[in-house]
C-alpha cells in the first residue's frame, strides 16, 4: 500500500491481551496500518511488556496494568480471579494512559482494543475517543458466541444439532470446548466480548471476506461497521510486497536450525507438527504422536515447548536423520518452505488461517476452544484438511495419525485445488482493490474526520 502524505499523521493505540495468539495479528495489523501512514502505539501488560522482544522501532509500546505486574496470570490464584483483577486495574490504567497521553498533547485518534476487553471501549468513550473492536477468531466462533450474548441460543446447549443463521449445521462435538466446562470463567469471557459490540464505531475481524462470505453479508447488517481486515500476517508470505516484512511473533526465541534442516529435504517431503503458544498436550497424547512419527517413513518437525519437553517420551531422540524436534520456530517460515508436506495442528485460529494463506494441507488435533469448531470448518467447509479420530480417552492413536499423515502427503487433485484456491483468494484480498485492502483504506481514511 501506498503510504499517505496527511498533514498531521491519524495515530492508534492498539490494546492487546497478553498472549502469543492475540497479539501477533494485531501487531501485523499495526504495520499495515503503519504502512498506510497511521501512527501506531501498541499497548500491552507491565508483566507481558517485559517478554516483547521483536517490535518494530517504528511503534511505540505503553504499558497498562492487569493487577499482576511481576508474574501475569500465573501469579493469580486461577482464571477467574485473573480476570476479576484485570477487569478492575486494566480500565483504571488505560484510563491514566489515555489521560497521560492526552495532557502530553499527543492526541489519540482511535482505540483498537482486542474485543476481550469490552472495558477499553468505554474507557475510549469517556475520553471522546473513537473504539474499535477487534476479533482475534474466526467469524463462525464468534458468530456462535454472539448467538449465545443475544440469548438466541442457550447454555447449557441441550440439542445435539445447531442450527444459526448462514453457519453449517453445528453438532455437539463441534462447538468450542468452553461450553462444556464446569466452571463457566472462560465461557463467560469468550461471550463478554459481545457485551457492548453494537456502541463500538467499528468492529475488525482477522479474517477475510471470501472466506466467509454468508456470515458477513448477514453480521453486516446487524453490525453496520463490520470489516473483514485480515488475514494479518506479514504481507511478505503472501505478495512478496515487503522484504523486510517477516518477522512473525514477539515474544519467543526463533530457532534458525530448522531453516537449515528443512533446506535439503525434498519438495513436500516434512510433516510438520506445533500446538501453537499454549496450550499443553497430555503425555499419553506425546507418546503417540512420538512412536507413529518415528514408525512413518515420511521427515518430521516437531515443535514442543520447552514446557512440554519433559512430556516426551525418554528415549525419543530429538535429532535423527528422519526427524527434528525444536521448543519454537519461525512458523511462517516453515510453512512457506517447499519442503514442508502438511501441518498437523491443534487449530489454533491463527494457525489455520496462516496455513490457509501459505497453502498447506491440515492435519486437525484440535485441543480446546475455538479449536474444536476451527477442525470442522477446515475439513467440512473450507475442505483443506482432515480431522483426526479420536478415541474414547479422547486421543489421537498413533495408527489414525499415520493414516492421517499418509492421506494428506499423497493429497488427492481436489484437497490440492482447495488449498492453492484459498491462498489466492487470501492474496487478492489484500491486493489493491481487493475486499480486505478496500475496507482497511475505509478504515483509516475516516481515523481523521472521525
Ligand atoms: O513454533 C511456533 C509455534 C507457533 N508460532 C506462532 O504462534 C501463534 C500461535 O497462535 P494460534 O495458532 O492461534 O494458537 P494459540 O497460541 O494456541 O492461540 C490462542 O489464541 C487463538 C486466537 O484467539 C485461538 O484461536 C487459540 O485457540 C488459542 O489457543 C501463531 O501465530 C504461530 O505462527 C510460532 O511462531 N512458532
Amino acid at each position: 500500500m501506498e503510504k499517505k502524505n496527511m498533514s498531521r499523521r491519524a495515530h492508534c493505540l492498539v490494546l492487546t491481551y497478553p498472549l502469543q495468539g492475540h497479539i501477533n495479528p494485531m501487531l501485523q495489523f499495526s504495520k499495515v496500518l503503519e504502512h498506510q501512514g497511521v501512527r501506531i502505539t501498541l499497548v500491552t501488560t507491565r508483566f507481558f511488556y517485559n517478554n516483547l522482544q521483536s517490535v518494530p522501532p517504528s511503534i511505540a509500546i505503553e504499558t497498562i496494568s492487569d493487577g499482576f505486574d511481576k508474574g501475569g496470570s500465573t501469579e493469580a490464584a486461577g482464571l477467574r480471579a485473573y480476570f476479576d483483577r484485570f477487569s478492575q486495574v486494566g480500565p483504571q490504567t488505560f484510563a491514566e494512559l489515555l489521560e497521560k497521553l492526552g495532557k502530553s498533547k499527543d492526541h489519540v485518534d482511535c482505540v483498537i482494543y482486542n474485543a476481550c476487553f469490552p472495558w477499553a471501549l468505554d474507557v475510549a468513550k469517556r475520553f471522546g475517543i473513537v473504539g474499535a473492536a477487534y476479533l482475534t477468531q474466526n467469524m463462525t466462533v464468534n458468530s456462535i458466541y454472539y448467538h449465545v450474548h443475544s440469548g438466541k441460543l442457550q447454555v447449557p446447549l441441550k440439542e445435539n444439532e445447531i442450527s444459526l443463521p448462514t453457519l453449517p449445521k453445528l453438532h455437539l462435538h463441534d462447538m468450542p470446548s468452553f461450553f462444556f466446562d464446569e466452571d463457566p470463567t472462560l465461557l463467560n469471557f469468550v461471550v463478554g466480548q459481545f457485551s457492548n459490540i453494537d456502541k463500538a464505531d467499528w468492529i475488525l475481524c482477522n479474517t477475510f471476506y471470501e472466506l466467509d462470505k454468508e456470515i458477513v453479508d448477514w453480521v453486516t447488517k446487524i453490525w453496520s461497521k463490520f470489516k473483514t481486515i485480515g488475514p494479518n500476517i506479514p504481507y511478505f508470505f503472501l505478495d512478496k510486497r515487503c522484504e523486510d516484512d517477516k518477522d512473525y511473533g514477539v515474544t519467543q526465541f526463533k530457532s534458525e536450525e530448522c531453516m537449515e534442516w528443512l533446506n535439503d529435504k525434498p519438495k513436500g517431503s516434512v510433516v510438520y507438527i506445533s500446538f501453537g503458544s499454549l496450550v499443553p498436550v497430555c503425555e499419553e497424547q506425546m507418546e503417540e504422536i512420538a512412536c507413529c512419527l518415528r514408525e512413518c517413513s515420511d521427515y518430521f518437525l516437531w515443535v514442543v515447548r520447552a514446557s512440554e519437553e519433559i512430556k516426551l517420551p525418554k528415549e525419543f531422540e530429538k535429532k535423527t536423520a528422519k526427524g527434528l524436534v525444536v521448543t519454537w520456530c519461525s512458523q511462517l517460515k516453515v510453512l512457506a518452505h517447499e519442503a514442508i508436506g502438511c501441518f498437523v495442528t491443534h487449530c489454533g485460529w491463527n494457525s489455520i488461517i496462516e496455513t490457509l494463506c501459505l497453502g498447506v494441507p491440515i492435519i486437525a488435533i484440535p485441543c480446546l476452544s475455538d479449536q474444536i469448531t476451527n477442525a470442522k470448518l477446515i475439513s467440512e467447509v473450507w475442505k483443506v484438511g482432515i480431522k483426526t479420530p479420536i478415541d474414547d480417552k479422547k486421543i489421537v492413536r498413533q495408527e489414525a495419525l499415520k493414516q492421517c499423515i499418509k492421506e494428506m502427503m499423497s493429497k488427492d487433485k481436489v484437497m490440492k485445488n482447495n488449498v492453492s484456491k484459498w491462498r489466492n483468494l487470501a492474496i487478492k484480498a489484500i491486493g489493491k482493490g481487493g475486499s480486505s485492502y478496500e475496507n482497511i483504506i475505509e478504515f483509516t481514511n475516516n481515523l481523521l474526520h472521525s
